[in-house]
């Protein structure tokens, strides 16, 4: 699904009301019966209190105009306009007069703190104060209502985006933002949904078609997208039935050090459940017996040392080489990995101390081959691009570290985000069980096994990335949150694989998406 940005948005708009011959206030319309519909799908006519707060601009016209729809289904509704200014849009003026002609009465004005009237925990507050359109810091009185919208406690419904929030950076001050109990978003979700700063303001969020215009949806380029299962069932490689092993490529996993063995056993094991022919571990001595008993179908390479790497050399012509898991930082590890990629022209997926080691040594960055993949969680990256101002900050730097070194960076989090140059692949699937010991190898290990089996880094790293998160959600529907364990990820490939061939997932239901409460 796309991510768009604002000025598309508004160009999505523009151009919907003049292809469809239609006015932008029956665009509003759509936008506000089709919340209306939602609520009333829900609510079957209950008498809960419901509270819509509404901006003077489009967001808030589209409260007016779900306001409207409650009073004529005969909703108990309060309606209030919060005045934060006077330049009041078109689109809100017209719908400010349809509901009066409705009620008979005007909204009730909120000018300051006076204002706010009692809301109760059973209570339904709409907030449509601002959507897209918010471009400066919210006024401390406005601030203070969003701040009484979370002390009651009342489930809070936001339209189009939690007031507050900006589309394109991350705003001043955390007061200033509402705190969405559910986010009904028109067209895409927003990126900021997905930044680890901002996430948090809403707990879920959909998103409703309001019928922007088909072309307009399908020929913009975005650059961000959020990967589900339409998105990497084009991906998928299927496999021929003829096919041996020989043709699903050779990995060589080099990593671990003493009391780390099992990273790299791990992150074998995962390359070898994602569909490789063959694994190879290459491993410091001291891991011998440990990774042949409990890994009968890698074959291992030891080092000459025994408790570390000191040297990365094998008679073996590997597809792909993964690097780093476990290994530790020690000089001759570091040295070891110099000589390597001084050598080196197969493609390379780095993590963990691998990342390390380049982030002390950014010279080593320039003997990467292209469209290296490297899978840091959030200290390695800032290790690796350096401090990072805020989440928006932050994806422009790895942006420009991806373009300088020509590198595909996972920055791994509730929502994995895959930066390639100037694209986000932001990932859908996952969940909370998947923040414990090994799983990073695991993703590390899949990654490499879908490159060797043909995939480009790219894709190899969007699918991965996904089928692990995949994985994870099945599984913890057997292991909870808590018992959820790396070596449960791999068990549950296969599942996740099955899935992508399940009944699709209707657009609408999104449940990849929607987070615990
Ligand atoms: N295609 C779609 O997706 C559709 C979108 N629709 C809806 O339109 C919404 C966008 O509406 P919008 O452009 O009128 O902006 P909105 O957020 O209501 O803000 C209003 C104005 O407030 C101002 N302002 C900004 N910051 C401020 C501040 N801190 N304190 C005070 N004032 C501030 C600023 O104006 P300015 O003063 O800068 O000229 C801004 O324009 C969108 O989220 C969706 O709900 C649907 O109706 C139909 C289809
Ligand atoms: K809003």
């Amino acid at each position: 699904m796309k991510i768009f940005s604002k000025e598309q948005i508004y160009e999505g708009d523009k151009l919907t009301t003049e292809r469809q011959g239609i006015h932008s206030t029956d665009l509003m319309e759509r936008a506000g019966e089709q919340i209306f519909n939602w609520m009333h799908l829900r609510m079957q006519g209950a008498q809960v209190p419901i509270h819509v707060f509404c901006g003077i601009g489009n967001n808030g016209g589209d409260g007016l105009v779900l306001a409207r729809h409650l009073i004529l289904a005969g909703y108990s509704v309060k309606t209030y306009v919060v005045n934060y200014s006077h330049k009041r849009s078109k689109d809100f003026l017209i719908n400010y007069d349809r509901i009066k002609n409705v009620t008979k009465d005007w909204p009730i004005l909120m000018e300051s703190e006076e204002d706010f009237p009692m809301i109760a925990q059973d209570d339904i507050i709409v907030d449509a104060v601002f959507g897209v359109g918010l471009n400066r810091p919210v006024a401390n009185w406005v601030q203070a209502l969003f701040r009484h919208f979370k002390t009651s406690n009342a489930f809070t419904l936001s339209i189009d985006i939690p007031s507050g929030l900006y589309l394109d950076k991350t705003p001043e001050h955390e007061s200033g933002i509402v705190n969405a109990s559910y986010t009904l978003s028109f067209t895409c979700p927003k990126l900021v949904f997905f930044l680890p700063e901002t996430a948090q303001f809403t707990k879920q969020w959909e998103v409703l078609d309001i019928g922007l215009d088909a072309e307009f949806m399908q020929t913009t380029q975005t650059d961000a997208v959020i990967i589900g299962k339409y998105e990497v069932l084009p991906i998928y490689k299927p496999r021929d039935p003829f096919s041996h092993k020989g043709h699903f490529g050779h990995c060589l996993v080099v990593g671990g050090s003493y009391g780390k063995i099992g990273a790299v056993i791990l992150a074998s094991r995962a390359a070898l459940s994602s569909g490789c022919g063959l694994v190879t571990s290459y491993i410091p001595k001291c891991g011998y017996t440990a990774l042949q008993a409990s890994f009968p179908e890698a074959m291992v390479i030891t080092d000459n040392d025994e408790n570390h790497i000191t040297d990365i050399h094998f008679e073996i012509a590997p597809s792909v080489i993964a690097v780093g898991v476990g290994m530790g930082t020690d000089y001759k590890t570091i040295s070891a990995l110099e000589n390597f990629l001084k050598h080196n022209n197969t493609p390379l997926v780095i993590d963990a101390d691998g990342i390390n080691i380049l982030a002390k040594n950014q010279s080593f960055l320039k003997l990467l081959p292209k469209q290296t993949v490297l899978t840091p969680h959030p200290k390695e990256l800032e290790r690796l691009i350096g401090k990072w101002s805020d989440d928006f900050d932050k994806l422009e730097k790895a942006k420009a570290f991806s373009k300088k070194h020509d590198v595909i960076l996972v920055i791994k989090g509730a929502h994995s985000i895959t930066v390639y140059g100037n694209m986000l692949y932001i990932n859908s699937t996952g969940n909370p069980g998947l923040a414990t010991a090994g799983s990073g190898d695991v993703l590390t290990g899949i990654i490499t096994g879908l490159i060797s089996q043909g995939y480009d880094a790219l894709s190899a790293t969007v699918f991965g990335v996904y089928l692990h998160g995949k994985s994870a959600d099945i599984a913890v529907e057997d292991y909870g949150y808590q018992s959820l364990i790396a070596s449960h990820v791999i068990e549950y490939f296969g599942a996740a694989y099955l899935d992508l061939f399940k009944q699709p997932e209707p657009v609408e239901d999104n449940t990849e998406n929607k987070k615990e409460s």
